[in-house]
């Protein structure tokens, strides 16, 4: 639409832009907000952010909705709508407009106004009429504004069958056939292209969508997911195109990526229960829900967990003839609370393998799993995080890389390293040697002194390390500092015959010392 004008404002907008500075793809939403956050303005905002695209929102109206149905409708007064329309347009370099819920004739109106003042690259407009509940979110009044006006700027539309059938003046499509031929009538209208959406064609066993670019007809096809959790597919895949071609793609490409989004979208949440009624919403972030959901306890890390840090040894367990997989076992079993693998000695490949047998017997039993200083192992295996030392990668450097939801401990002997791990976004820091040990060489220990002055010092849970076992660790936990949480030990489980009874002994031994000290 309008192209020459809105390359015209680019070209002003590249004169006086900063070019070193990145421009991010904008994807303007005009729609109505969805209490339920299922579709509407909500859908559009996390389909978008999925996308990698910015998303601004101009609110048309505020339903009250949910799993149920759609309670009531307020619609914004046209007045504000143009208000919002001229804030973001005239400020920000919008590439896309995508069109949802339009209440009113008059809402219409003041958008056309809008895109002739403020031209963009592209609009993309679903004409939402009729919630999936039946409940009615824009009356026929509209319908002549939208054939006449809108859609003839519209590089895309996409109705479903009820609006493609309202859109025609009534007639109901039931087959493949009758999507095709709408297609082409609405094309008519004016829109460059039309995707007639299938998701409630009766009796199908794929998603059949129908794109007509005026010339040819193309049948997209997906499975159909078995799921009750489809309210706001419609949005969804409006913004994920609208996404796309802010990002640059052509119009047909944008599409396939769209429902292959919702196809994948509608997958992964088929089994997800939000509310009582007939329609619930999907997850739209599922790329990073993904990590999420195979995070021990949702990516939230607890304190507590480092009451018995188990730290393997490689050549520990090759001397008692075991594997670093039943090493784990056995010390979960016995009550360890956290994992770390600090395999100094072990080739990268042998490494990621044995890390990844450890994962799994750590995800099934609630138990968060660490690697040593290894980041590339970290994230090969998507391990629940990191432990650093001081002459390790910063720990700062380590949360970028590894993203929020993991968890980072440092190594620290001084108030002053203690402060700077909070600082660079670690979760816990690990103080010692607190006695001497031969896991490490030419390790100064810290003492029962030195762990207090660093334990008073830190703004983050400590767990001590360094010559722990079963005969001193109830001294450990008596120095009586709150955020002293437990004890990280390797040669106590790890050098000995038995782990797993080993790992028993120690915990009975904790959990009698944190009972006396509380
Ligand atoms: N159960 C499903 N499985 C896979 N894709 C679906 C399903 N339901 C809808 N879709 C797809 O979601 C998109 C939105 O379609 P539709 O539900 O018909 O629109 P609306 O939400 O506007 O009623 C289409 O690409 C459609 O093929
Ligand atoms: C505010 C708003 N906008 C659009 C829809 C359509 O979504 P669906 O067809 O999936 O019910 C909706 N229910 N609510
Ligand atoms: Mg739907």
């Amino acid at each position: 639409m309008q192209e020459d004008k809105a390359a015209m404002r680019e070209d002003e907008a590249s004169m006086t832009n900063d070019f070193s500075k990145l421009k991010v793809p904008h994807v303007l939403t005009v729609a109505g907000s969805d209490s339920g956050a299922g579709a509407g303005i909500q859908a559009d905002l996390k389909a978008c952010a999925a996308r990698g695209v910015y998303c601004s929102t101009v609110i048309t109206a505020v339903t009250a909705q949910n799993t149920v149905g759609v309670q009531g409708v307020n619609i914004v007064p046209e007045e504000f709508v143009a208000e919002q329309l001229k804030s973001v347009l005239s400020d920000m370099r919008v590439d896309v407009v995508k069109t949802g819920m339009l209440p009113s004739i008059g809402i219409v109106k003041v958008l056309l106004e809008s895109l002739k003042e403020f031209p963009v690259r592209a609009l993309v407009v679903d004409p939402v009429m009729v919630s999936t509940s039946g409940d009615v979110l824009a009356g026929p009044s509209i319908l002549t504004g939208l054939r006449e006006e809108l859609l003839p700027l519209a590089d895309i539309v996409t109705p479903n069958l009820k609006e493609a059938a309202a859109l025609l003046g009534g007639k109901q499509l039931e087959t493949v056939a009758d999507m095709r031929s709408a297609a082409k009538l609405i094309h008519n209208m004016g829109p460059r292209n039309v995707l007639v959406k299938g998701g409630d064609l009766p009796a199908s066993v794929d998603a059949i969508d129908i794109f007509f670019d005026g010339d040819d007809f193309y049948e997209l096809r997906s499975s159909r997911i078995e799921t009750r959790n489809t309210h706001g597919t419609g949005c969804t895949l409006a913004s994920c195109i609208a996404a796309e071609l802010a990002k640059g793609s052509p119009v047909l490409l944008a599409v396939k990526v769209a429902k292959c989004f919702v196809e994948t979208a509608l997958d992964y949440s088929k089994d997800i229960v939000i509310g009582n009624g007939p329609q619930g919403p999907f997850d739209h972030l599922l790329r990073l829900k993904n990590n999420a959901h195979n995070c021990y306890r949702h990516g939230v890390f607890n304190p507590s967990d480092l009451f018995l840090y188990a730290v393997t040894d490689s050549g520990m367990n090759k001397r008692w003839g075991r594997s670093i997989m039943d090493a784990v076992k056995a010390a979960i079993e016995g009550g360890a609370t956290i994992v770390q693998l600090r395999e100094k000695d072990a080739e990268t490949r042998d490494f990621l393998e044995a890390a990844k047998a450890c994962l799994a017997i750590c995800r099934s039993n609630g138990v968060p799993l660490l690697i040593n200083d290894r980041i590339d192992v970290a994230l090969a295996c998507d391990a629940d995080g990191m432990h650093v030392g001081q002459s390790d990668m910063p720990a700062r450097v380590v949360r970028t890389l590894l993203g929020p939801e993991k968890i980072i401990g440092v190594s620290c002997k001084t108030p002053e390293q203690a402060q700077r791990a909070w600082i660079d976004g670690a979760n816990y820091i690990g103080c010692g040697g607190v006695y001497s040990t031969n896991t490490k060489a030419n390790n100064p220990t810290v003492g029962l002194d030195g762990l207090k002055t660093v334990c008073l010092a830190s703004k983050l849970p400590v767990v001590a390390i360094g010559g722990i076992g079963v005969s001193n660790a109830c001294s450990v936990m008596e120095i009586g500092v709150p955020n002293l949480k437990g004890v990280a030990v390797v040669s106590a489980l790890f050098d000995r015959e038995c782990v797993l009874t080993e790992t028993q002994k120690l915990h009975a031994v904790l959990t009698e010392a944190t009972s006396i000290v509380r």
